[in-house]
């Protein structure tokens, strides 16, 4: 397949971009990658230089791959990291184009606004461009808890709310929603969830809580989830394909006791992960 992924990139470490096109390129998918940002390293550092590209450079980079014709041989579009909120509106214009070109091309954001520890971590402006805007004209969203709580006003206290917060993304457009750190009272205290739907039902996965934090494993599972689901048509397919491989990448990262995920030493994870969790149904 392939697939227009619009991210931030990093020079040194794994987000965003430097997340997610590595592992869809080693399941054998063509990538073309648009940067929103270049920084040398990610946020979470609390210091990091280089530029955030203007909306006009990201729309003049995917003007030239139309421009080679290929939009439709286009078979989805990724979007993440925004720096700015003018951002998305280069990304919405591309996923514009993409679908005009081909139909049936699908277009799944992943909308970056921050996490329960950091809380809002992007410019003023993206948290509200992902709930009004990129959110309703995505077909796959791929929130954390934090930014499913945000964009929906529910706070999730179990799976009844988790499933109730996810129909209240549905019914602003995306038919698919995948979950990530999902930790209600109903998780156990060694344990972390994630929670998929569909048009057809909705499925939990739930694995053991690694002692890491890192930055980048969420850009890896929508990057995952995505390419998975385009392949197989199934939400829990695709929710046991992506976390299985993002739990071995962490159980490596863990052990090795590294602060960047190790998206490179770890990539058979991608491939056969060592461990295979399944999607219940809930
Ligand atoms: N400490 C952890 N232990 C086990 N799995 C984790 C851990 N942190 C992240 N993950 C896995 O990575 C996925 C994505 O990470 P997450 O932190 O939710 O993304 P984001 O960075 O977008 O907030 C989680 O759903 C979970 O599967
Ligand atoms: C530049 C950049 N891109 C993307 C992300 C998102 O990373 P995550 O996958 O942890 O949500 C971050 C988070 O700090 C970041 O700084
Ligand atoms: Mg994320």
């Amino acid at each position: 397949m392939n697939i227009l992924s619009i991210q931030s990139h990093v020079a040194y470490g794994h987000v965003g971009n430097a997340s997610a096109v590595f592992p869809m390129q080693r399941l054998g998918h063509e990538v073309w990658a648009v940067n929103t940002v270049q920084f040398s390293n990610h946020t979470g550092y609390g210091a990091w230089r280089g530029p955030v590209f203007p909306a006009d450079a990201i729309c003049d980079v995917v003007t030239g791959v139309e421009e080679r014709g290929v939009l439709a041989s286009c078979d989805g579009v990724l979007s993440g990291y925004m720096g700015d909120a003018q951002t998305g509106e280069a990304i919405l214009d591309a996923v514009g184009r993409v679908k005009a070109a081909n139909p049936q091309a699908l277009y799944c954001c992943d909308p970056v606004i921050g996490d329960v520890g950091r809380g809002i971590f992007v410019r003023p402006g993206i948290p509200e461009f992902m709930r009004d805007r990129a959110v309703p004209a995505s077909d796959i969203a791929t929130p954390n808890q934090f930014e499913l709580e945000w964009m929906t006003g529910v706070e999730i206290e179990g799976f009844g709310a988790a499933k109730a917060a996810v129909a209240a993304l549905q019914a602003l457009g995306p038919r698919v929603v995948m979950v990530t750190s999902l930790r209600t009272p109903e998780t156990p205290q060694d344990s972390i969830d994630m929670l998929a739907a569909d048009g057809e039902g909705a499925w939990v996965l739930r694995t053991p809580l690694l002692p890491v934090s890192v930055n980048g494993a969420g850009d890896a599972i929508a990057a995952l989830f995505f390419v998975h689901l385009l392949e197989s048509g199934s939400a829990a397919e695709a929710l046991s394909k992506a976390a299985s491989s993002v739990y071995g990448l962490l159980k490596r990262t863990s052990e090795a006791g590294s602060r960047e995920i190790l998206t490179v030493a770890a990539q058979n994870e991608f491939v056969t992960p060592n461990r295979v969790f399944s999607a219940e149904r809930v």
